[in-house]
Order: structure tokens, then C-alpha cells, then sequence
């Protein structure tokens, strides 16, 4: 199951930390001359004892830091997690007498201050409850057993009653607690009491309570020994409302509220112990055998956690060695904050001991444990629920997007990276088509300009404007485009009224023309369009950065252009044919319009050259009047042929605007073809980029199914190797043992030849195994004659102590005696020498008890070479080779 994130924040890493209390030397060691052989470097956590150095978290007593500063250093961090949902531990560990109850505070009996740092949890975890009690319910519950002879036992068992400072004896027997293993490795016990305390004084009546119900025992380290381990535990629970009310605690509604839980054991261990030294015997002996037991395995918990490489390759960790290793299954490299209190005696009669426990303590450092935070499990399980449904509609989310699996997203992300190097390439490109397109779009708005410029100049023409005047008006074209349409259109407009109310016939072919009054209109409609064209282009701009947008802007101006070629089309189609007939027609209306009026001259003339030959009045007003009509008609006659000039002119000008139209639409068809070249290599471009994407994806596609196959090919050759390695191994160790097995009964057969040739049984390996068995006992017949020869002088040592007190009092009482005495009896010289003598007795001794000393030093040096593993393993190694 995967963890939640919140879960994982309130995961907490760290080693154990180990601090060392250094007692002070009891009345017993320096009963017995005993000597301060620990030294403490001022300032630094480092011990020194003989030869050794080590280096610890802290270390308290001696030289080191103050004994009453253990509790804000070691302690106090542990309460603060206690409050924040985490396990803590803390455990006294060191040899009988070295200061583990003293330290742990676990012999409470409530009677003046006892000290120790039981009862100043018991203080400060009520004084924060009382602090906090306005926002968080809280519940609290304490347990006390004991591991005694490796069996565990409840010692707050309502069976047995204390009479305040001892147990009063049940009838039967107590019966031990029998252990259960949780799901998760972990223990529980069954029917143990787990009492529910709502006030220090409380929690301390229990703690006194199982003190005195705990296995103690006198031996020669310790009058008041524990014999056994105890552990008492406190569990808090606590229920903070998040919306700072708070409710019942047997609610189980968890919606805004958090319900963490977390225990503190503290571990009062039973010393480690040789049982010469402590003198134990019959009961004792039996009962230093099982805590000898249980540390035992608690050292080798301890070995397996403190090495990083055991741990890395994920050794066994035997914690069901003993009764005593389950219950520190959280404390050590679990879920738990913890502090080991490793406790030595500075004695030097104990530096053997004390070197050991400080060893102990040193391999402890390495251990890494992992508290995390503890919630009610039902709270928790809907942490975890929601933040799977979190993860799942994540999922959900990735999948509807049509993702690929999880596992492709780093190749998606390559490909994404790639795709979006390739479209950056690709907006460059656009950007340089954009521009083409912009230059072409000027060309066609320059076209259509030059269109729009020769369809006025016709315009002007047909009016019957001259092409200087035009030429002028083309200076001052420089103008606004729509503001010279505009004017021109009204230009026009006038001209057009103009030759409606000056010429008859022209008026009646104006007025019969509608094709130049739509060629007005379609003027204005064309600068209406012009001016929303330029704000679509601006529109069309702002939105090129897309390179579809560039197909459709193309597109667009495509069409335009082919709107503009019809338009041209149209106008000169109609335009023409049109204007040709009309001027056709015109012209031959002209023509007949002469011919009749030459007709009529004709006639006139005629009529009055007959005229001419009579004389009378009314002939001369008749001839008078021929002659004004005549006039008149050649009047006539002359405007016509001017008008018939004009209209050749115009004839002649609109071949010129046909010429100007036919270059025009060839241009269009240049742009268009332009664009056609554009639209081609843009599709190419998009083709070949189409085809090189689908074969960069062909390829990764293939790269990765050929990684697969190599992988799968990669397992199957591990896996191969890895059995052809064990067969290897398996036949290797088959063949050493029919070696050794063959080398064996060559060895058997030989040795029986040569004793059958000698008559001697014994072969030279038998022999070697004698010699080394034989160097063997007279290793441990001197290891055993130094150890008693160290016990004997530490006994010498000790009578040679008692003596010098004796003597010490001795003399005392003599110099008071002697002072005491009357000055005439004696004199002041006699009783001087006197003195002098008994000072002279007492320094001898002392000087005795001093080579005493130095020689128990040597003696314990040389059991320490003996006995050391080193030795014993140089030994054996030896037996071995001679074997
Ligand atoms: N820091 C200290 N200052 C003064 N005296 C101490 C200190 N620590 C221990 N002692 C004395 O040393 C003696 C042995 O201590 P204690 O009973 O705590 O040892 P222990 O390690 O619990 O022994 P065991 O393993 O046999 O139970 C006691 O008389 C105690 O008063």
C-alpha cells in the first residue's frame, strides 16, 4: 500500500541516542580502594577509559554534563513527540549497581524525592494535559510488568496488594501474562492492566505500587538488586476538535477531529552481571542466567540493527530470542523515538564491565528507527482512503486525456520536448510566410488600388473629362484613396446631372444608361467594402500567429482576388459591349441625324436657289427664312460632327481602359498563381514534417519494444546466471566435502596402515587435535588461575582497606589518647617520636595497599588478555590449522 504524503511528513527518521550516566563511586567501592579509572573529556560527550575512547550523544555525572540537566536534554524531546502522536522510549542499560533505578526513578515509593526521571515524566506530562486540556480531551493510561526469569508478569495485577511498602503474599501463585503477536509483528499481552489515570498522584500510586511488587534480590554488587526488567508504560491518547471544541472520547466520529495515540515506555533493565562478581548463587545464580538471556539477545538486536550493512542487505533481526526483545520491537529500528541511558560505575573493578556496557552503547548509535505519527485507526484509514480517491481521480483525470501509462511519461515528455523544438522551427517559418503573405497582400491591395485608379480614370474619360485633367488629378491622388473615391463619386454625380440638363440626347442616353449610375453606386459599395476588408485584414493579422490561420487567410485573399477578377470580368464584359453598341448606335444616329440634315440643306438650297429667280415679298421672306434655317441646319451640322469626334475620341479612350484592365487581371492571375506556389510549398512543408513525425515515432516505438526485449533478455540471462551460479556453489560444496571426506579416510586408512606397521593407535592429526585441545585447557587452566589470582588480590585489596581504616581509627584514637595522656608522664619529645612511629606504620601500609593496587591492575590486564575474544580466537584458529 502505498503511503499517503501527509503520511510520509510524519515519518520521522533518527538514530537512537545514547547518553552515559557516570555514577559517583559508592561507599562499598571505596570500602574497597577502589579507584576512578573513567575519565570524561570537559566540554565533549567522549569517555576514556584505559585505552578506549568513545563518543556518545551525551554524557552525564563525572566531568561530563550535570546528572540533573539528563531530563531537559534526553527526556524532555521525548515528551514533546509523546504530544505529537509518536512512540518514545527511553531504557537504562548497564552492568548490577551501575545506576539504572537510580537514574529511571523506577523504585518510586512516593515518600520525600526519590528523584529520577519516571517521576518527572509523570510531572510534566500532566502539567502540559493541564496546559492543553482547553483544546484536547485527553485520556491516559499507565501499565507496569516486569520480564522476571523470562516470563512477564503484570505488577499491577489487582490480585496482589501492597500494604504501602510491601507485597502482601496471594494465596496462589502469580500467573504470568501469556504473549501475542500482532498482525504486524509486533506483541501485545494478554490481560495485562492498563489503568486509567487522571492525575499524577494517580499514575505515581500505580508506579509505587508495581515497585514494590517488582523482584528485587541482594548480591555482592548491589544490597537492593532489580532481578528483573521493567517496563512501565504510558499511554496517551488524545482528541483535538478541529474547530477547537472537543467531545466525548468514545465518539467515533473522526470528520474534523484528530485522534493520535502514542505510548512511552520506560525501561528500567536488570544489570548485566558475571556471576562470580556479583556472588550469586542457587536462586540468584539461576536468575542472572535468564537477564544474562535476555541481554544477551538485546546485544545481539542491537549487533544486527547497528550494522549498516546487515541492515542494507536486510538481515534477521532476532527479536523472539528472548521475552525481553519483543517488547523493544518498536523502540529499536521501529516506530519509535528513543534514548538508551547506558549507565557505568567509575570504578576501576568494574572497568572491565563498564568497557563492555560502553560498547554496547556505541552500537546502539547506528540504529535508525522510524517513528511515525499515530493516528486512531479509523481516522487514519480515512486519511489514507482520501488520498487514494485523490490519486485514482488523478489517475481517472490522466486517463479520460487520453494519456498514455505512467511509466511512457518519460518518453512522452521526450516526445513533447521534441515536438516542441520542431514547433518552434515551424513558427519561424510561418513568421517568414507571414511576411510573404503580408508583401503579397500589398501587392494585391497595390493592384487593386491601380484597378480602382484606371476605373476612374474610364469614368473621368466617359465624362468627357481630358487626359491632361486627368494626369492632374492623378498629382494630387497622394490623398486618401476613399476621400478621392468619395470625391470623385461626386465628381460624377455632377457631371452626370450636367450632361442630363445640358445635352438632350446625351441627358436621354444618361438618363437610359443605369450602367453608370450602378458604376456609381458600385463605387461607394466598393470604399464600404475596401474599409471593412482593411479591418478584417487587421483582424486576420491578430490572429496569424496560428498556422491554420495562415490556410485560411490565404484562402480568403484567394477569394477576394477571384471576387475582384469577376467584378473585372463583369464590368468589362458588360462595359464594353455596352458602350460599343451604345457608341455604335450613337454613332449612326449621327450619321443619319447629317444625312438628314444634309438632306434638309440640300433641300433648302434648292428651294432657295428656285427661290432666287422670283422676286417678290413673300419669296424674299421665304428665302430669308430658308437661309437662318440653313444657317441654323449648319450649325447643326458642325456640333454634330464635333459630338461625332468626341465620341470617336471616347471610343478610342475606352480601348486604352481595356488595355489597362487586361494588365490589370494579369496581374491578379500573377498573385494568384504566387499564392497557388505558397498554398503548395506550405502543404509540402506540412507533408514532410506529417511523414518525418510519423517515422521518428515509428522509430521510438521500435527502440522501445527492442529496450523491452532486451530487458526481458537481461532477466532470463540474470536469472540463468544466478542458478548456473548456485549449481556452481552446491557442486563446489559437493566437491570440497568429498574432498575433505576423501582426504578423511585417506587420513583413516593411512593412520590404520601405520599403526598396523607400528603398533601406535594414534595417527599425527589425532595427534595435532590432542596438542591443540591440550593447548586449549592450558589456556583456560591460566585464564582461570589469573581470574583467581584477581579475585584474590581484589579480596587482598579489600582487607588491606579495611585494615588502613582500622588503622586509620587506630592511630586516631591513639593521637587522642596520647594527647590526652599528662604532660608528666610523658615528655613532649617521647610522645612526638611516638607519633612518628605510628605515622611510619600507617604509610607502610598504605604503600602496601598501593603495589596492592598496581598489582590488581596488572592481574586485571592480563585476565583481560586471556579472556579476550581475540585470544580465544587465536586459539582456536590454531586448534583449527593443527586439525
Ligand atoms: N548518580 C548517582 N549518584 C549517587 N548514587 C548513585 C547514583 N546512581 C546510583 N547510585 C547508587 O548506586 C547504587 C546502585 O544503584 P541502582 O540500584 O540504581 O543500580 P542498578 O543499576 O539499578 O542495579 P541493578 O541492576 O542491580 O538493579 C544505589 O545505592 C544508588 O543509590
Amino acid at each position: 500500500m502505498m503511503e499517503s504524503s501527509e503520511e510520509a511528513k510524519a515519518l520521522h527518521k533518527d538514530c537512537v541516542k545514547v547518553a552515559v550516566n557516570v555514577r559517583p563511586l559508592v561507599t562499598t567501592e571505596l570500602l574497597m580502594g577502589c579507584t576512578d579509572c573513567v575519565t570524561v573529556v570537559p566540554g565533549e560527550p567522549q569517555v576514556h577509559i584505559g585505552a578506549h575512547a568513545f563518543t556518545f550523544d551525551h554524557v552525564y555525572g563525572s566531568s561530563g554534563s550535570l546528572y540533573s540537566s539528563i531530563f531537559e536534554e534526553c527526556v524532555l524531546p521525548l515528551i514533546d513527540a509523546l504530544f505529537h502522536g509518536y512512540n518514545a522510549t527511553i531504557f537504562a542499560y548497564g552492568q548490577t549497581g551501575s545506576g539504572k533505578t537510580y537514574t529511571m526513578g523506577t523504585n518510586y515509593t512516593g515518600e520525600g524525592d526519590s528523584g529520577g526521571i519516571i517521576p518527572e515524566v509523570m510531572d510534566m506530562i500532566f502539567r502540559k494535559i493541564d496546559a492543553m486540556k482547553d483544546t484536547t480531551e485527553f485520556l491516559v493510561r499507565v501499565s507496569f510488568i516486569e520480564i522476571f526469569k523470562e516470563e512477564v508478569f503484570d505488577l499491577l495485577d489487582p490480585q496482589s496488594r501492597t500494604d504501602g511498602t510491601s507485597v502482601v503474599k496471594p494465596a496462589v501463585p502469580r500467573a504470568p501474562i501469556q504473549i501475542r503477536e500482532t498482525a504486524n509483528g509486533g506483541i501485545t499481552l494478554a490481560g495485562v492492566t492498563e489503568a486509567e489515570v487522571k492525575s499524577k498522584e494517580e499514575m505515581a500510586s500505580y508506579l509505587t505500587r508495581g515497585s514494590i511488587c517488582r523482584a528485587t534480590g541482594s548480591t555482592n554488587m548491589n544490597n537492593q538488586s532489580s532481578r528483573s526488567h521493567a517496563i512501565f508504560t504510558i499511554y496517551v491518547e488524545q482528541k483535538k476538535a478541529n474547530n477547537g471544541s472537543c467531545s466525548g472520547m468514545g465518539n467515533n466520529e473522526v470528520a474534523g477531529e484528530d485522534i493520535l495515540f502514542a505510548k512511552f515506555h520506560l525501561v528500567d533493565l536488570a544489570g548485566s552481571e558475571r556471576a562470580k562478581r556479583t556472588g550469586a548463587d542457587g536462586i540468584r545464580l539461576k536468575e542472572g542466567i535468564h537477564i544474562n538471556r535476555g541481554l544477551l539477545a538485546l546485544g545481539n538486536v542491537i549487533s544486527a540493527l547497528g550494522d549498516e550493512k546487515k541492515r542494507k542487505d536486510g538481515g534477521h533481526v532476532p527479536y523472539r530470542d528472548s521475552k525481553l526483545t519483543p517488547f523493544l520491537w518498536d523502540s529499536l529500528g521501529g516506530n519509535s523515538k528513543t534514548v538508551m541511558i547506558a549507565c557505568i560505575s567509575p570504578a576501576d573493578s568494574n572497568a572491565e564491565e563498564t568497557i563492555n556496557t560502553l560498547k554496547y552503547a556505541n552500537r546502539a548509535r547506528n540504529i535508525q528507527n522510524k517513528a511515525v505519527i499515530n493516528r486512531d485507526p479509523v481516522a487514519a484509514e480515512m486519511q489514507r482512503m482520501r488520498s487514494q480517491l485523490e490519486q485514482l481521480q488523478a489517475e481517472l483525470q490522466f486517463c479520460r486525456g487520453g494519456g498514455a501509462p505512467f511509466e511512457e511519461l518519460q518518453v512522452l515528455r521526450h516526445k513533447i520536448s521534441l515536438l516542441e523544438a520542431s514547433n518552434a522551427d515551424l513558427r519561424q517559418e510561418l513568421k517568414e510566410r507571414q511576411d510573404i503573405c503580408e508583401h503579397l497582400k500589398q501587392c494585391a491591395f497595390d493592384a487593386q488600388v491601380e484597378k480602382d485608379k484606371l476605373i476612374l480614370k474610364i469614368e473621368s474619360a466617359r465624362s468627357g473629362t481630358s487626359w491632361d485633367e486627368i494626369d492632374e488629378m492623378e498629382k494630387i491622388k497622394d490623398l486618401d484613396l476613399t476621400n478621392g473615391y468619395i470625391k470623385k463619386i461626386q465628381e460624377l454625380e455632377a457631371e452626370l446631372l450636367r450632361v442630363r440638363s445640358s445635352s438632350r440626347p446625351c441627358g436621354n442616353y444618361l438618363m437610359n444608361c443605369p450602367a453608370l449610375v450602378d458604376m456609381a453606386s458600385g463605387c461607394i459599395e466598393r470604399t464600404l467594402d475596401f474599409s471593412m476588408e482593411v479591418e478584417e485584414d487587421e483582424k486576420e493579422r491578430e490572429h496569424s500567429m496560428l498556422q491554420d490561420q495562415i490556410d485560411k487567410e490565404l484562402r480568403e485573399l484567394d477569394k477576394r482576388l477571384e471576387q475582384k477578377e469577376a467584378e473585372m470580368k463583369q464590368f468589362a464584359k458588360s462595359d464594353t459591349a455596352f458602350l460599343k453598341q451604345h457608341y455604335e448606335k450613337k454613332l449612326l444616329e449621327l450619321e443619319q441625324e447629317k444625312k438628314l440634315l444634309m438632306k434638309e440643306i440640300e433641300d433648302l438650297r434648292f428651294n432657295l436657289s428656285s427661290l432666287s429667280y422670283t422676286s417678290d415679298e413673300s419669296a424674299e421672306k421665304l428665302k430669308a427664312d430658308y437661309i437662318q434655317k440653313l444657317n441654323m441646319l449648319e450649325t447643326q451640322v458642325s456640333e454634330l460632327k464635333k459630338k461625332q469626334e468626341a465620341q470617336a475620341q471616347l471610343l478610342r479612350q475606352k480601348q486604352k481602359s481595356d488595355e489597362a484592365s487586361k494588365r490589370l487581371q494579369e496581374e491578379i492571375q500573377r498573385i494568384k498563381s504566387q499564392k497557388v506556389q505558397l498554398q503548395h510549398k506550405m502543404k509540402q512543408d506540412s507533408e514532410q514534417f506529417r511523414s518525418w513525425k510519423a517515422s521518428r515515432e515509428k522509430e521510438v516505438l521500435q527502440l522501445k519494444k527492442e529496450g523491452r526485449r532486451n530487458e526481458y533478455e537481461m532477466h532470463k540471462l540474470l536469472a540463468l546466471n544466478q542458478r548456473q551460479k548456485m549449481v556452481l556453489q552446491r557442486k563446489t560444496e559437493e566437491a570440497a566435502l568429498a574432498t575433505k571426506r576423501l582426504k578423511e579416510l585417506l587420513e583413516v586408512k593411512k593412520s590404520s596402515r601405520e599403526a598396523s606397521a607400528t603398533g601406535n593407535a594414534n595417527g599425527p592429526g589425532i595427534q595435532a587435535l590432542v596438542h591443540a585441545i591440550e593447548h586449549e585447557l592450558e589456556v583456560t587452566l591460566r585464564v582461570h588461575e589469573v581470574r583467581s589470582e584477581y579475585d584474590r588480590q581484589m579480596q587482598e585489596r579489600a582487607a588491606m582497606a579495611k585494615e588502613v581504616s582500622r588503622l586509620k581509627e587506630e592511630s586516631e584514637m591513639l593521637k587522642r589518647k596520647i594527647i590526652s595522656e599528662s604532660p608528666q608522664t610523658m615528655s613532649p619529645s617521647a610522645r612526638n617520636s611516638r607519633i612518628l612511629a605510628l605515622e611510619t606504620m600507617l604509610k607502610t601500609s598504605s604503600g602496601a595497599l598501593v603495589s596492592m593496587a598496581s598489582q590488581l591492575s596488572e592481574a586485571e590486564e592480563r585476565e583481560r588478555v586471556f579472556s579476550g575474544r581475540g585470544r580465544w580466537n587465536q586459539v582456536r584458529s590454531l586448534a583449527k590449522q593443527k586439525i
